[in-house]
């Protein structure tokens, strides 16, 4: 497996990968079609926010499992893109969190103090001593836009030092914001009462341009931190602020376009404290983000639970050892039935019996529509199975009940459509044998594994023979049968024979069954080796 690295990220995480077996290929600040060729072969992509992951770049990575961010935000990567391509997009929330919020911190008190401003003045032989009276955070108010987990250390850690807190965020609880000692409040009241706004929303449709000359004014006086996402805050209107007057200073870590043009009007304001995007730079937090994403990449590789996916269903890694034989078999009944049914497929049902009832199925769900979705020859994984289901109209329900009858656990995946449906059966014998044990009704048990045929036949005598004979004559091995009557009492009612056989069915030996007026129909199932 070839992990390609665009931007740099710490030797750690470099070596954990290296260290797993896995090809590591670093390209750092590779862009356009140098890009492209660099990701052709890659099986995962390891960026932070210096690479644009477009659409073009999962086009030219046909073999891209995942795309791991070392670090936060995700704007630089076309999620949408990703998931039509059914490739894994994970984040590493948690490892640089405390050095955004001490860089938030340190960048409230460099404006607020202009200590870049003094440094650069006594670097340059000048005692500028009187020119500059600083703010105290201590009894003012901190506003905090976006109460995430870097809004709350920050507010935390002002909080700690005396200034009051009010926030803004839509989406975090009262209780939440009580916990921190901060008052949530609307946006605008936000903007009144705060002596320093600091902004910690991720960068999206919603919070682009936020914050522009009204929001501005509506502050009035004070200081404004970003080291959030560029494009948040709107750079002019924020350069024109501060150079009026209107805010006392500002303080930005992150710009719309990185790295920033030369003629960027933040650059041109003395009370605009800047910096290149440093926030997450420190070496314990690049250590963090690294390993994070190595450790992503090796369980994506091993089709194990991705912690930080963003675009998959995720599984809580304690319980992912419960669920893991299921995934499989939920893909294989999908399979079968995929393969079986006859019509177009315009709802699945996934239905869930027994202990798998209690856990979380999200993945499972996803794999049994893979298997459905994988015989019409669909480019499909647990990725991208839901929004394939969704953007062809597929109806996709899930059930679940704690009871069953003769099985611990049993998943059912029903295809069908308005006039029909099928529904395959699974389970697992001695916790991860897998067996079909019943296809539309009729009961069997079926080991799910190569070729397979289902032949549907009248319940007469010689019928079993014949099918044997016309596979013997092909020179088609059967490894194993199993035959079913729809009820044990019924004679010559339908039948329905599953074979497991040692080498494919031709067209040629089907027609030949079906020629048999007793056959009413043959269906080639195949699956893969491992099933
Ligand atoms: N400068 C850096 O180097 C650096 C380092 C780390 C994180 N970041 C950035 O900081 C930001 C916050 O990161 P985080 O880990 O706290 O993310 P988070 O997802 O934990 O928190 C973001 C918060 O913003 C809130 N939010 C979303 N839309 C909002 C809106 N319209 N108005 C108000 N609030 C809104 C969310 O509810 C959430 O609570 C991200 O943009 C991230 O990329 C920058
Ligand atoms: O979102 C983040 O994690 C930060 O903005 C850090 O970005 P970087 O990894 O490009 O420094």
């Amino acid at each position: 497996m070839k992990v390609l690295v665009t931007d740099p990220i710490a030797d750690a995480g470099l070596e954990r990968l290296r260290d797993a077996g896995y090809e590591v290929e670093t390209a750092y600040d590779v862009e356009g079609d140098a890009l492209l060729d660099a990701v052709a072969d890659a099986n995962a992509l390891v960026v932070r926010s210096g690479t644009e992951v477009t659409e073009e770049v999962f086009e030219a990575a046909p073999n891209l499992v995942i795309v791991g961010r070392a670090g936060i935000g995700v704007d630089n990567i076309d999620i949408d893109a990703a998931t039509d391509h059914g490739v894994i997009v994970a984040n590493a929330p948690e490892g640089n969190v405390r050095a955004a919020a001490e860089h938030t911190v340190a960048m409230a008190f460099a404006a607020a103090r202009s200590i870049p401003q003094a440094h650069a003045r006594l670097k340059n032989g000048e005692w500028a001593k009187s020119d500059y009276l600083g703010t105290e955070v201590n009894g003012k108010t901190l506003g905090v836009v976006g109460l995430g987990r870097v809004g709350q250390e920050v507010a935390k850690k002002l909080g700690n030092l005396g200034m009051d807190l009010v926030a803004f965020d839509p989406y975090i609880s009262e209780e939440r914001a009580d916990q921190l000692g901060a008052e949530l409040v609307e946006f605008e009241t936000c903007l009144e009462r705060a002596d320093f706004l600091t902004v910690h929303t991720p960068l999206t449709p919603e919070t682009e341009g936020m914050i522009s000359t009204d929001e501005l004014e509506t502050m009035g006086s004070g200081y404004l931190v970003n080291c959030a996402r560029g494009g948040v805050v709107d750079e002019p209107a924020l350069a024109q602020a501060v150079d009026d007057g209107v805010l006392d200073g500002a303080a930005v870590d992150v710009f719309a376009d990185e790295p920033v043009d030369d003629d960027n009007p933040l650059l041109a304001v003395d009370d605009v404290v800047v910096t290149p995007h440093l926030g997450a730079s420190t070496s314990a937090a690049q250590e963090n983000v690294a390993t994070s994403i190595a450790d992503q990449i090796s369980a994506a590789f091993k089709e194990e639970p991705v912690m930080n996916a963003l675009n998959a269903p995720s599984v809580d890694e304690s319980a992912f050892p419960r669920i893991r034989p299921y995934i499989g078999l939920a893909e294989t009944a999908g399979k079968v039935a995929a393969q079986v049914f006859d019509g177009r497929i315009s709802e699945v049902q996934v239905r869930y019996e027994g202990d798998i009832a209690a856990e979380d199925i999200e993945l499972v769900t996803a794999s049994a529509l893979k298997g459905v979705f994988e015989p019409l020859e669909w480019q499909v994984n647990s990725v991208n199975a839901p929004r394939i289901a969704e953007e062809r109209g597929i109806e996709v329900t899930e059930t679940k009940t704690r009871q069953t009858d003769d099985f611990q656990s049993l998943i059912t995946v029903t295809v069908g459509n308005d006039e029909d449906s099928l529904g395959v059966c699974g389970t697992l014998f001695a916790g991860d044998d897998p067996r079909i044990v019943r296809i539309d009704g009729y009961r069997v048990d079926a080991i799910p594994h190569g070729h397979m045929l289902v032949a549907r036949n009248y319940d007469k005598p010689g019928v079993i023979g014949l099918i044997g004979t016309v596979l013997g004559d092909h020179d088609i091995n059967i490894a194993g049968m199993f035959n079913a009557r729809r009820s044990t009492n019924e004679t010559n009612g339908e039948a329905l024979t599953v074979y497991n056989l040692d080498s494919a069915v031709s067209d040629e030996v089907v027609a030949e069954l079906l020629a048999d007026e007793r056959i009413a129909d043959v269906k080639r199932i195949t699956l893969n080796g491992d099933e």
